[in-house]
C-alpha cells in the first residue's frame, strides 16, 4: 500500500452545482500551497480525486525547485461525462470552489488550470481572496502561458549552453509538440531568436502557425521522433513511453507538459538512449514562479519575470551536478527539492514518555 503523503484532502459536494469539488493540499512546508483549478469531465469522479493528489504533489516539486516558499496543492471538479456547463451552472461550480478554498483559510489559493480562464478567477475572487491569476485588469498577474512559455525558453537555452557551449538558440532545430496556449508562444519565441523549427499537433488548424513562422509541420509522432536537437513537448502528458524514447533523435527533452513520463522508469530509459531530459516541473515553473511573485509577494512585473528567467540558472547548476556527480538531472532535481523540504521542515516533536 501506498503512503499518505497529504497533509489535507477536502472532497465536497457543491452547495449550488452538486459536483464533487476535491481540494489537495499536498505540502505547506515552504509556505501556503498553491495550484490551478481543473474543471474536466472524468468517468468517475474518484480519476480526479487521483489526478488532485498526483498534481498538487506536482506543484510541490514545482514549487521547491523553483526557489518559491510555497507548496503544492490543486483544486479538480469533477464533472460527469456528457455534463453540458451553461453559463449559470459554471458560475455555479465556481462559487462553490471558492467556498471550499476559503474553507482552508488561506492554507491553499487557486489559479487557472485545463478547463478554467483568468476571467473564471475573478468569478472565484467574489467570495475568496485567495485566488490567483486573475486578467491584469481585474489586479491579476493576468494569462500564465506567457511566464510559462519564457520560462520553457530559458529551460532551453541552458541545455544549450551545455550541449553546444552557447545558450543562442540562433539555428539551433527544436521540435515543439503541442502548439496551443504556451506551445504557439514558444515557437514565436523560438522563431524570433533564429531557431529551425518543427511543429506538430493534432489539431490540423495550428498547421497555419507553422506556414507563419516559415516552420516544418509534421503529425504529432512524427515531430516527436524528428531528427532535432532539442525537443519540446507542450501538449498533455505521458508522450514519453517506452515505445517512442528508442525512437528519439533529439540531444534532450525540455518541455512545460506536465507529467511527461509514461511511467518512472522512462527516466532511466532516456538517460541509457543518451537523451538529456529536463523534468517539466522545472521547466514549466514560469507561469507559477511569475504569479506567486506578483500577486503574492507583491513584487514588479521586472521582479516577477526575474523569477520566471531564474529557471536558466537552475537548469545550468542541475546539469552541472548531474555531470559531476554522475547522476541523471532528474536525480539532482529530486535531490534539490528533498533538501529544500527537509531544511523547512520544522524539527519533530521529541517523544515524551511517562510512567
Ligand atoms: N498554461 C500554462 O501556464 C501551463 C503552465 C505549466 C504547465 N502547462 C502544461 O503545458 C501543457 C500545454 O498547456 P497549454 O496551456 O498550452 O494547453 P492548451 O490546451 O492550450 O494546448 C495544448 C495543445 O496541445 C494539442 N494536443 C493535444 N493532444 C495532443 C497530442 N497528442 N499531440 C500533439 N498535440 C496535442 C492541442 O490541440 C493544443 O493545441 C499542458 O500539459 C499543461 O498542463 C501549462
Amino acid at each position: 500500500m501506498s503512503t499518505f503523503e497529504h497533509e489535507q484532502v477536502l472532497i465536497r459536494t457543491g452547495r449550488r452545482s452538486g459536483l464533487p469539488v476535491i481540494v489537495a493540499v499536498h505540502s505547506s512546508t515552504l509556505g501556503r500551497a498553491v495550484g490551478g483549478c481543473r474543471l474536466r469531465h472524468y468517468d468517475d469522479w474518484r480519476d480526479g480525486l487521483t489526478d488532485a493528489l498526483r498534481l498538487s504533489a506536482g506543484m510541490t516539486a514545482k514549487c521547491a525547485a523553483a526557489g518559491l516558499d510555497n507548496g503544492g496543492g490543486k483544486t479538480v471538479v469533477a464533472m460527469p461525462g456528457g455534463l453540458a456547463l451553461t453559463p449559470a451552472l459554471r458560475r455555479d461550480v465556481l462559487h462553490d470552489v471558492a467556498d471550499t478554498v476559503a474553507f482552508l483559510n488561506g492554507r491553499y489559493a487557486t489559479g487557472p488550470d485545463v478547463g478554467t480562464t483568468p476571467d473564471d478567477m475573478t468569478v472565484i475572487g467574489e467570495r475568496t481572496g485567495h485566488v490567483l491569476g486573475r486578467p491584469v485588469d481585474q489586479g491579476g498577474s493576468g494569462d500564465s502561458s506567457v511566464p510559462t512559455a519564457a520560462g520553457t525558453l530559458a529551460a532551453l537555452r541552458a541545455v544549450g549552453g551545455h550541449l553546444y557551449g552557447t545558450p543562442d538558440l540562433k539555428g539551433r532545430r527544436v521540435a515543439v509538440v503541442g502548439v496551443g496556449s504556451v506551445g504557439e508562444k514558444l515557437a514565436r519565441m523560438l522563431a524570433a531568436e533564429g531557431a529551425v523549427l518543427v511543429l506538430g499537433d493534432i489539431d490540423p488548424a495550428k498547421r497555419a502557425l507553422s506556414t507563419e513562422l516559415g516552420a516544418a509541420w509534421e503529425e504529432p509522432e512524427q515531430a516527436l521522433t524528428a531528427d532535432v536537437d532539442l525537443l519540446v513537448p507542450a501538449a498533455l502528458g505521458g508522450v514519453l513511453t517506452e515505445r517512442i524514447v528508442p525512437r528519439l533523435r533529439c540531444a534532450a527533452v525540455a518541455g512545460p507538459a506536465n507529467n511527461q513520463l509514461a511511467t518512472p522508469a522512462v527516466a532511466d530509459l532516456l538517460h541509457d538512449h543518451g537523451v538529456i531530459w529536463v523534468p517539466d516541473y522545472i521547466v514549466g515553473a514560469g507561469g507559477v514562479a511569475y504569479a506567486v511573485t506578483v500577486e503574492l509577494r507583491r513584487g514588479t512585473a521586472e521582479d516577477g519575470l526575474a523569477r520566471v528567467q531564474a529557471i536558466e540558472n537552475t537548469v545550468t547548476d542541475l546539469l552541472t551536478t548531474a555531470r559531476t556527480t554522475g547522476t541523471t538531472l532528474a536525480e539532482a532535481a529530486s535531490e534539490l527539492i528533498e533538501l529544500r523540504l527537509r531544511s523547512a521542515a520544522p524539527a519533530p516533536a521529541k517523544e515524551s514518555r511517562s510512567g
